[in-house]
């Protein structure tokens, strides 16, 4: 199957993007597509696969699955490059535009003209707190902030926070000490997190400003991750560690993000996205 394709990325979080409005794709083979475009050595080499699709609920839809063929319901990064892709190849007309994603609509505007954007503002929607819809298992406290969790030999506290996707968020005193590749995977997969979860440590660096890493549900170690910059924000206001309506420099190891909470409860993500290369995908599918 010769497969057209475009490799973006936001900070470094790569994505192989198939425009599904010319080269329409099925359901039953998504899954593998994505594990195989995703190969560094076998295919092309990116974080996961993302569709950019015709949609009744809004201007253009997203759909994305990460490297193992899981199906994620959001993706911030991801957002950022449809919205650049999509207003670039004339897929909408107007700089602010709506895209459907599995966790329901977003709003983005580009920032740039019709030849190359460069920047993408997106309106995230309101975080989710509530314990069973990040979901998370409990019978204790309606949101999880600051809640005791043993994982291992670490006696940490965890602040739960949903982008339509879960998030595992845990403060650390210096980024580089954080337990990324050792309890990243861990805690993943930990039973608590009934449809996993997406782990991140953050280090406060001043009222403006934190460090990010992050072990991503179904992708592992990434570059970036928006919806968990967006989470990691809220979870530092959360805790009284940020203050709502001020502009925060999320540091991620790909480059940096611009969040801000609001008072009406919505969240803002910008940052950059960019176009690296695109194809055809010569794919042989294990029948
Ligand atoms: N791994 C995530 C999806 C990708 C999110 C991330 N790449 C972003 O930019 O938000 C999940 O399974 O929920």
């Amino acid at each position: 199957m010769n497969v057209p394709f475009t490799k973006m990325h936001g900070l470094g979080n790569s994505y192989i993007f198939i425009n599904v409005f010319d080269f329409p794709v099925e359901e039953d083979y998504l899954s593998e597509l994505a594990i195989a475009v995703a190969n560094k050595d076998t295919g092309i080499g990116s974080d996961g696969l993302i569709l950019i699709h015709p949609t009744g609920d809004a201007d253009v839809g997203m759909r994305i699955f990460n490297n193992d063929g899981s199906e994620g319901k959001n993706c911030g990064n991801g957002l950022r490059c449809v919205a650049k892709f999509a207003y670039e190849n004339e897929l909408v007309h107007d700089k602010q535009f709506t895209i459907a994603t599995k966790a329901g609509n977003v709003i983005a505007e580009v920032h740039g003209n019709r030849s190359r954007i460069e920047e993408v503002t997106v309106n995230m929607g309101k975080p989710i707190l509530e314990r069973e819809q990040i979901p998370m298992t409990g019978e204790s406290a309606l949101q999880v902030v600051a809640e005791p969790f043993q994982v291992e030999n670490y006696h940490l506290d965890l602040t739960a926070v949903s982008m339509g996707n879960p998030h595992a968020v845990f403060f650390v005193d210096h980024i580089e000490e954080a337990p990324l590749t050792t309890l990243g995977p861990v805690i993943e997969k930990d039973s608590r997190f009934p449809e996993g979860v997406n782990v991140e440590f953050i280090e406060k660096v001043n009222d403006q400003e934190i460090h990010f890493r992050v072990w991503e549900r179904g992708s592992g170690i990434t570059q970036a991750c928006g919806t968990g910059a967006c989470a990691s924000v809220v979870a530092s206001i959360l805790n009284g560690k940020l203050e709502k309506n001020k502009e925060i420099t999320v540091h991620l190891a790909g480059g940096d993000l611009y969040i801000i909470w609001d008072t009406d409860d919505i969240v803002w993500m910008r940052g950059k996205a960019e176009t690296t290369v695109s194809g055809t995908f010569y794919w042989e599918r294990n029948d």
